[in-house]
């Protein structure tokens, strides 16, 4: 069985002490930093942008998973790429030649993702998921940390799980909102690679352990 992934999102961090949480996350169990870019169009927020991920790059020691939630993210796949971010996932409801957004993002040298709303359903990603590296199902609406995981992502996770098995794909299923440990067992168990916690990790009296125990919950 492949190894399981915990992508802490830096959203839920203390943006006063960045540096601190980054040593936190390099020092801990988890896999990947998770990084959202929020551009107060495509969802009702604003977070941070390529300054911040620039300064993040400088102390991070595990890869950049890296969540667009902008419009018209072509503009930026360059961009992105000389910052040295890892993976680069789009909104599939943000990109009208999808295929292309992929293919300009792999030649930047990322591995392409695309994530899809908890409206959108994983059957429109039937014809592009051989070239997709990774899928973040969201499993809250898009914009804020701190939500409540909505309960039909299971469902959503097992069906996209038999589209790849049936195409013959390597992509990855990474969940994201409201993920916690009452949850992430049952998400691998449905089909899930990477589970992205927030609030969870950040908000928890300790983050080091707490992802230990996220770790342990999904081995
Ligand atoms: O993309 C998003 C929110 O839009 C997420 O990455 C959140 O940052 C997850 O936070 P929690 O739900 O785990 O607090």
């Amino acid at each position: 069985m492949s190894k399981k992934i915990i992508a802490p999102s830096l959203l839920a961090s203390d943006f006063a002490n960045l540096q601190r949480e980054i040593e936190m996350v390099n020092q801990s169990d988890a896999d990947w930093f998770h990084l959202d870019v929020m551009d107060g169009v495509f969802v009702p927020n604003i977070s941070f942008g390529m300054p911040v991920i620039q300064a993040i790059a400088q102390h991070a020691k595990k890869p950049l998973d890296t969540h667009l939630m902008i419009v018209d993210p072509d503009r930026y796949i360059k961009t992105f790429g000389d910052l040295g971010v890892d993976h680069l996932t789009v909104h599939y409801e943000a990109c009208p030649h999808l295929h292309r957004t992929l293919q300009a993002i792999k030649a930047e040298g990322m591995k392409a993702g695309v994530a899809i709303n908890p409206h959108t359903s994983v059957k429109l990603l039937e014809d592009t998921i051989q070239d997709i590296d990774i899928v973040i199902v969201m499993s809250v609406n898009p914009g804020f940390g701190g939500q409540s995981f909505i309960d039909n992502t299971y469902q959503k996770v097992a069906d996209l799980k038999q589209i790849i098995k049936r195409k013959n794909a390597k992509t990855l299923i990474e969940i994201d909102g409201g993920v916690n440990a009452d949850n992430a067992k049952k998400l691998i168990d449905h089909g899930a690679d990477v589970l992205v916690a927030g609030s969870f990790v950040f908000k928890s009296s300790n983050p080091t352990q707490t992802i230990k125990k996220l770790k342990e919950e999904i081995a």
